[in-house]
């Protein structure tokens, strides 16, 4: 067991998909994973090990945020050998043609974070995805008719914002949305040299305030689930 996850060493897989919410790990484990196992209930943060394709796959709650989870990305690289991280998560959209439903690939993460900047005060350390992961992703996203847009994200402290000023002017540098875990998880990846990839829906318009249904959201949610796995568990 490690601080904050009830597992024996050997029961995670070292391959895992990370999404924010525990409820997604569980719908994961359920509808996507042969023989799932819960393997953690510390907190709530459920964490599942099954197989998808015969090969065994992970999938982990990692909680909303930079310090929530910087917390599990250390904890499952460092206490059970991860190796392939790839966070399945939700984003805002701060591009007009980037569309509610549509797949983001994060290349890179910019972040308001002070966590990777307090370890290099001097740098401008990038965060980037690393390059096998995002190409296998975005050619099987490409290859199964998924609207797919590959580029940066912001990985933002600060859900409530006085203003959005910056994230506009972000938008104006490219940046094609927000959310707020993808650049820890590049960071952590590159600290301890393992890969990491953040793939994310776009569940809302910050500009043009489009929305989506549940059920729309669930179908779209099942197009990364699928994009996530069959390139994690690919060589
Ligand atoms: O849906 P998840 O994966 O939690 O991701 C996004 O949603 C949460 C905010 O509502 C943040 O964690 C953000 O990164
Ligand atoms: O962090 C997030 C996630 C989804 N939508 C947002 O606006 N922010």
């Amino acid at each position: 067991m490690s601080v904050h996850i009830g597992a024996e060493k050997g029961e995670i897989a070292d391959k895992i998909l990370l999404p924010g919410d525990p409820l997604r790990a569980k719908y994961i484990a359920e509808n996507f994973l042969d023989n799932p196992q819960l393997y953690n209930e510390v907190r709530g943060m459920l964490g599942y090990t099954g197989t998808y394709q015969g090969v065994p796959v992970s999938v982990q709650g990692t909680g909303m945020g930079i310090p929530s989870a910087a917390i599990y990305v250390t904890e499952l690289i460092r206490e059970y050998d991860v190796k392939k991280l790839i966070r399945v998560g939700t984003c805002g959209s701060i591009q007009k043609d980037v569309h509610v439903r549509d797949l983001v690939l994060a290349q890179a993460a910019a972040t308001s974070s002070a966590v990777i900047r307090n370890d290099f005060p001097k740098h401008d350390f990038p965060q980037i995805a690393d390059f096998n992961l995002l190409i296998k992703a975005y050619e099987l996203a490409v290859a199964k008719g998924f609207n797919i847009h590959v580029g940066n994200v912001l990985s933002d402290d600060v859900f409530y914002k006085d203003s959005m000023d910056d994230v506009f002017r972000l938008g104006d540098h490219g940046v094609l949305g927000i959310e707020m875990e993808a650049a820890i998880i590049y960071y952590l990846a590159a600290k301890h040299h393992v890969q990491a990839l953040a793939l994310m829906t776009v569940s809302d318009h910050i500009i043009t305030g489009e929305e989506t249904s549940a059920e729309e959201r669930q179908k779209t949610f099942d197009e990364m689930m699928i994009v996530a796995l069959e390139t994690i568990i690919q060589d």
